[in-house]
C-alpha cells in the first residue's frame, strides 16, 4: 500500500519523544527512515526542545509539498532488520505525534493520518500516534496492537508523577486509551461529567440486553452502557429477559432507561434486567418478531451481553436483518418510513459468561468472579477434607471449556484436573491420577482435591463424571471420597473487582463502537486482549469459538488447544509442572541443576506464598534446589536460617495469605550487605528471586550495584513485584494489588449499604497505597464512588468545593430514594493536612445540612485474607517465568562469576541479569533494574514516573457525573 495523501496542507511537525540522549539519537534515525525522510538532517530540518515534562522532543519540519509516501514493503523490511539485529525496543522513542497545527481536522483527515499504522504488522512496530489540535488537545489516538512493552517510559526527572489532562499521556495502555476515545468520538468537545449533545442530530437510541447464563458483572456492563449512552447524548433502552424480551416486545420488555435507573448496579450480582434461554429466538419467526419490536420501540442499535450462544444469535439476527424488515414491510407490520429508517441493525457484543469460552477475548465478564467462588469453595472443602483425611471430587461449570477447572486447579494446588481440551484414554487418566494422588499421600498430604470440568471427556469423547472419578479413587486407592458439585453457586454473589472494571470499560467501549459504526462496519465484539479493551469482528469470534467445540468433537485435541489462547496453554503447562513436582525424574541433567534462593521483602501482599510455592515446586520439577531466605535480609544477616524448601513443608501454601517464609522492610544495606554476600557465597546460590514491593525494588538495586565488590551477587536476580500499592516501576501489576482491591471493594460495598440505608449519608473511606492512587482509583471505578482523591492529584480546594456541591445536588434529587449511599475514597497520602475524619467534617460542615459525611477506615483489612485467584495464578506464572529466566541467564553471567573481585561488569550483562519482571499490557517483560531505577523511578516518592491508570479516573468520574474543575 502506498499512502500518497499530503500529510498536511502547510507546515507540519513530527514530534518525537525520547528519554535520553542515546535513545533520542536512535529515535531520529529510526523515524527518519520510517517516514522516508531521506533529506532529514539534524542540522537544517530539525529542532530540539526540552518539553515541560522533561522529555526531549524533536521537530522535523516537513516541506510544504512533502508527502508521506509510506513504502510499506521496504519499511517492513527495515523494521524486520532492526528487530532481528538489536533490542530496538529499549532504544526507540515511544510515540510519534503529528502536530497538525495549521489545519482543521475532520474525521477523514484523522483516518488518513493514522492510515500508515494500519498497514504495519503490529508486533513489528509498536507505536502510538496522537493527533493534536491547534490548542494542543489530543483529538485522535491510534495505537498499534502491541505498542510499548519494554520501552523506557519517561525521561529522567526529579519531578513527582502528576496527572494532567493538558499534557500528552506518555503512554496509552491497558484500559487507558478509552477516555481519550470517549472525548474524540464524533469530534464533540467534551468534559467529564458533562453530557455531550449534538443538537443538529436526532438522538440515537441504544438498547442493551443480557442473555444466556447470567454472569457477575453484567449489571456493571448495563450500567456503563446506559450511562455512557446518555453521557453521549443518546437515549438508552434495556431489553428485559434476553431474547425473550425482544420476542414479546412492548414498553414492558423494551424500556427506556434513565441515569438514575442504574444507580448502584455495580455492586449487585446477577443481571437486573433479566436473562433467558429463549427457544423462540432460535426460530426465524421469533427473530421476525424481535425485529418488529425493536423498530416499534425506535431502537437504532442493540448491544448484547452474553455468551457464545447469545452472540451467535446476535450475529444471525444482524445477517438476516434485511430480509426480516423486507418481510415486515410486505406484511404491513412496519411502515415504509420505518423500513427506510431502520435499514441496518447496528449490533455489538460484550462477552458475559462465566465459562470464559469465547475465542478472541482473554477474559469474559464473570469468569474471574466464578473462579473466585470456586476457589473459596475449595478452600472451605480443604478444611473438612483435612479433618477426615478425605478425597473430594469437585465438579465445576464449563460446558466446552476447561478454563475454570484449570485456573482453579492452579489456584488451589489441586492434585488432578479434568478438562475437555486435553482428554486422555480411560486407562491413562486412571493410572496418572492414581500415581500422583498416591505420591502426594505418601509424602504426608492428608487431602486430595480432584477438579472435574462439567464438559470433561476421555479421548473417545465419553463424558467423565465425578462419579467415575470417585469410583477410581475408592476402588484403586481406597480413599474416603466425597463428591461436591458447586453448581450455580459459581454464578452467585457480586462481581469481583476485575469483572466490574472489565464490564464497565467494555460497556463504555461498546457505546463508542456503536456510535462510530457505519452501515459497512462489521459488527464488533468488545474483547480484552493484552490487558487492553479492543474491538474484534463478532462473526469471526463466533466462528472461532464454534471451531473449538468442533475440533473436540472431531477428536482433534491439538487443534482445540491451539485455538485456545497462549496463556491457557502456558497455564496448563504450569499446572502439570507444579502438581507433579518432586515425584517424576527432573527435566534437566545434573550439570544444569541450580541452587536458587527466594526472599520476601516488604509488607505482606496476596500471592507471595503462591509465588514461593510455585517457584519451589517448579524448581523441583526442573531439578533445581530451592532455598528460602527466612525473614528477609535482616534474617539472613542474623543467619536466622536459610532453608531448603521441601515439598511436604509447603502443603497448602499456594492458597495462604501472609508470608510463610517471613518478610520485613529492611534492605540489604540496612541489614549488612557484606554479611549477606558472605551467606550467598556460603550457600553458592546460582540465582535469586526477590518477591516484594518498593523495598524489594531498592534491594535489587543495592545488590546489583554491589556486584563489583561482591562476586557472590554476580548471579541472575529477578524481582517479582508484590505490593498492594502497585507502585513498583516496570510493571502495571504487582501481586497483591488484586487481593487488596477486592478486600477494599468488599469493605466499600458494606459501607455503601449502610450509607444507602440512612438518608443523606456519605462515607469518606481512607485507602492505603502509599503515594500511589492505584487502589483508590480502581476501587472508585468498581464501587461507583462519587469521587476519589489520590496523592498524584492531592485535594484541590476548588475541586473539593465542586464535589460537595455535586453531592448535595445529587442527594437533593434523590428525595430519599434507595441506593443513594455515597462513597468518597481518599488515599491516605492524598493530603497530609486532611485525614478522612477531617475531610468528612469539612464536607458535613460545607454541606450545611444537605447531607452528612462519616469517615471509615478499612486499615490493614486491605492486605486481604486469602489471596485472590488472580494473584495466585499470576504468582505461579511469574514464579515459573522467573526460574526460566534464571536458567536462561546462566551463560550470560558465567564469565563475571568466574572473575575475581575487580572484575568490571559489562553493561549488557548488568542489564540482562538483574531485572524486574513486569506486566506491560499483559506481556510479561523483564526490565533491567538499572534502567528502571535511573530513568523511570521517582525514588523519593517511591513511585514510577509514569502512571498508567490515569484514564481510568476519568471514566470513573464521568460514570458518576463528577464535574472536574481544571
Ligand atoms: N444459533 C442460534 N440462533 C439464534 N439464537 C440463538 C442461537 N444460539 C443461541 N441463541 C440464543 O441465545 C440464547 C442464549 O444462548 P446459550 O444458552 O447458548 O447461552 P450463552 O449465550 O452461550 O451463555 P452461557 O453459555 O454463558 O450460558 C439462546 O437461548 C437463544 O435464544
Ligand atoms: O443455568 P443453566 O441454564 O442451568 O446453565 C448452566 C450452564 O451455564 C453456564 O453456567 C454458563 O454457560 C455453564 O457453565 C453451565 O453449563
Ligand atoms: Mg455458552
Amino acid at each position: 500500500m502506498t499512502v500518497t495523501t499530503p500529510l498536511v496542507n502547510g507546515t507540519s511537525y513530527c514530534l518525537i519523544k525520547a528519554y535520553s540522549q542515546d535513545s533520542y539519537k536512535q529515535a531520529i534515525e529510526f523515524y527518519s527512515k520510517f517516514l522516508a525522510l531521506d533529506d532529514c538532517s539534524t542540522d537544517n530540518t530539525t529542532q530540539t526542545t526540552t518539553l515541560s515534562n522533561g522529555s526531549i522532543s524533536l521537530k522535523i519540519k516537513l516541506e510544504e509539498d512533502k508527502t508521506l509516501q509510506s513504502k510499506t514493503e521496504s519499511q517492513i523490511q527495515f523494521l524486520k532488520s532492526i528487530k532481528d539485529t538489536k533490542d530496538w525496543r529499549s532504544h526507540v522513542a515511544e510515540s510519534l505525534v503529528f502536530n497538525t497545527s495549521n489545519i482543521m481536522l475532520n474525521k477523514d483527515t484523522l483516518t488518513t493520518l493514522n492510515a500508515p499504522t494500519q498497514s504495519f504488522p503490529s508486533d513489528l512496530f509498536p507505536m502510538q500516534l496522537y493527533t493534536i489540535d491547534p490548542l494542543g488537545n489530543i483529538i485522535g489516538v491510534t495505537s498499534t496492537k502491541n505498542a510499548v512493552s519494554t520501552m523506557p517510559t519517561e525521561p529522567p526527572s526529579t519531578k513527582k508523577a502528576k496527572f494532567s489532562t493538558s499534557t500528552l499521556p506518555s503512554k496509552v495502555h491497558s484500559f487507558t486509551d478509552l477516555s481519550y476515545r470517549m472525548q474524540t468520538t464524533n469530534n464533540y468537545p467534551s468534559l467529564p461529567g458533562k453530557q455531550i449533545i449534538d443538537p443538529t442530530k436526532p438522538k440515537k437510541a441504544i438498547a442493551v440486553m443480557t442473555s444466556g447464563g447470567d454472569a457477575q458483572g453484567m449489571n456493571s456492563n448495563v450500567r456503563a452502557i446506559v450511562r455512557s449512552a446518555i453521557f453521549k447524548g443518546c437515549r438508552a433502552f434495556v431489553v428485559m429477559e434476553g431474547y425473550e424480551g425482544l420476542v414479546r416486545g412492548g414498553p414492558e420488555y423494551i424500556k427506556e432507561c434513565s441515569w438514575e435507573d442504574v444507580r448502584g448496579w455495580s455492586t449487585e450480582g446477577g443481571t437486573n434486567i433479566g436473562t433467558a434461554r429463549c427457544l423462540e429466538f432460535r426460530q426465524r419467526d421469533g427473530r421476525l418478531l424481535g425485529a418488529q419490536h425493536l423498530i416499534e420501540a425506535g431502537v437504532d442499535a442493540l448491544i448484547v451481553c452474553g455468551g457464545d450462544g447469545s452472540l451467535t444469535g446476535a450475529d444471525l439476527f444482524r445477517s438476516e436483518w434485511p430480509s426480516l424488515i423486507k418481510e415486515l414491510l410486505e406484511n404491513g407490520r412496519i411502515s415504509k418510513d420505518q423500513f427506510q429508517k431502520y435499514q441496518h441493525l447496528n449490533i455489538c457484543g460484550t462477552v458475559g459468561s462465566i465459562d470464559n469460552d469465547m475465542s478472541t477475548t482473554d477474559a469474559t465478564i464473570g469468569a474471574y468472579s466464578a473462579l473466585d467462588r470456586i476457589c473459596k469453595a475449595i478452600d472451605y472443602v480443604e478444611a473438612t477434607a483435612n479433618s477426615h483425611s478425605r478425597a473430594f471430587v469437585v465438579e465445576v461449570m464449563g460446558r466446552n471449556c476447561g478454563w475454570l477447572a484449570l485456573l482453579a486447579g492452579i489456584a488451589t494446588s489441586a492434585d488432578y484436573i479434568f478438562i475437555p481440551e486435553k482428554p486422555a484414554t480411560s486407562s491413562e487418566w486412571q493410572d496418572q491420577m492414581c500415581d500422583i494422588v498416591a505420591k502426594h499421600r505418601s509424602k504426608g498430604k492428608r487431602t486430595t482435591i480432584v477438579i472435574v470440568a462439567e464438559g470433561a471427556i476421555s479421548a473417545d469423547l465419553t463424558p467423565i463424571s465425578p462419579a467415575d472419578v470417585h469410583k477410581v479413587l475408592v476402588d484403586r486407592l481406597g480413599l474416603d471420597t466425597r463428591i461436591t458439585t458447586l453448581g450455580h453457586v459459581q454464578r452467585g454473589g457480586t462481581a469481583v473487582a476485575y469483572d466490574r472494571m472489565l464490564a464497565t470499560l467494555q460497556g463504555v467501549e461498546a457505546v463508542n463502537a456503536v456510535l462510530e459504526s457505519t452501515a459497512d462496519t462489521p459488527s464488533p465484539l468488545i474483547a480484552i486482549n493484552e490487558n487492553k479493551i479492543v474491538r474484534k469482528p463478532l462473526v469471526e469470534s463466533v466462528r472461532l469459538t464454534k471451531s473449538v467445540a468442533e475440533a473436540i468433537q472431531a477428536k482433534d485435541f491439538k487443534k482445540a488447544m491451539d485455538l485456545r489462547d497462549t496463556e491457557f496453554v502456558e497455564h496448563l503447562k504450569n499446572f502439570m509442572a507444579i502438581n507433579s513436582a518432586d515425584h517424576n525424574e527432573p527435566k534437566l541433567p545434573n550439570d544444569k541443576r541450580l541452587k536458587i534462593a527466594i526472599v520476601n521483602v516488604g509488607a505482606p501482599a496476596g500471592g507471595i506464598n503462591s509465588a514461593v510455592y510455585s517457584m519451589a515446586t517448579y524448581c523441583m520439577s526442573q531439578g533445581h534446589k530451592p532455598y528460602a531466605i527466612n525473614n528477609g535480609w535482616s534474617g539472613l544477616a542474623r543467619h536466622e536460617s536459610v532453608r531448603s524448601l521441601e515439598w511436604k513443608d509447603m502443603i497448602g501454601w499456594q492458597s495462604r495469605g501472609g508470608s510463610e517464609i517471613g518478610t520485613n522492610r529492611v534492605t540489604p544495606e540496612q541489614a549488612d550487605i557484606g554479611m549477606i554476600a558472605y551467606y550467598f557465597q556460603k550457600y553458592q546460590f546460582d540465582g535469586l528471586v526477590i518477591v516484594g514491593g518498593f523495598e524489594a525494588f531498592e534491594s535489587l538495586h543495592q545488590l546489583e550495584r554491589a556486584r563489583e565488590s561482591y562476586p557472590a551477587f554476580r548471579i541472575p536476580m529477578v524481582l517479582i513485584p508484590a505490593t498492594l500499592s502497585n507502585n513498583v516501576p516496570g510493571t502495571e501489576y504487582s501481586l497483591g494489588s488484586d487481593t487488596a482491591l477486592n478486600a477494599l471493594m468488599e469493605y466499600c460495598d458494606v459501607v455503601k449499604q449502610s450509607a444507602s440505608s440512612t438518608r443523606g449519608r456519605a462515607f469518606v473511606v481512607d485507602v492505603q497505597g502509599g503515594n500511589s492512587g492505584y487502589l483508590a482509583t480502581c476501587a472508585a471505578l468498581a464501587v461507583g464512588a462519587q469521587a476519589s482523591y489520590v496523592p498524584e492529584e492531592g485535594i484541590p480546594l476548588e475541586q473539593l468545593q465542586q464535589d460537595i456541591e455535586t453531592l448535595a445536588e445529587s442527594f437533593e434529587s434523590a428525595k430519599g430514594r434507595g441506593r443513594f449511599g455515597k462513597l468518597i475514597l481518599k488515599s491516605t497520602n492524598a493530603s497530609k493536612a486532611l485525614s478522612a475524619t477531617d475531610l468528612a467534617k469539612v464536607m458535613t460542615s460545607e454541606a450545611n445540612g444537605r447531607f452528612d459525611a462519616k469517615p471509615a477506615y478499612p486499615g490493614h483489612v486491605q492486605q486481604g485474607g486469602l489471596p485472590s485467584p488472580i494473584d495466585r495464578t499470576r504468582a505461579t506464572r511469574f514464579a515459573i517465568r522467573a526460574v526460566d529466566f534464571i536458567e536462561e541467564q546462566q551463560e550470560t553471567i558465567a564469565a563475571a562469576r568466574a572473575a575475581d573481585d575487580d572484575f568490571k561488569l559489562d553493561d549488557k550483562v548488568v542489564s540482562a541479569t538483574a531485572t524486574v519482571l513486569g506486566v506491560r499490557r499483559s506481556h510479561i517483560v523483564f526490565n533491567p533494574i538499572r534502567q528502571l531505577y535511573d530513568f523511570e523511578t521517582d525514588v523519593e516518592a517511591r513511585m514510577p514516573k509514569v502512571i498508567h491508570w490515569q484514564a481510568t479516573r476519568e471514566i470513573a468520574d464521568h460514570l458518576v457525573g463528577r464535574k472536574r474543575v481544571d
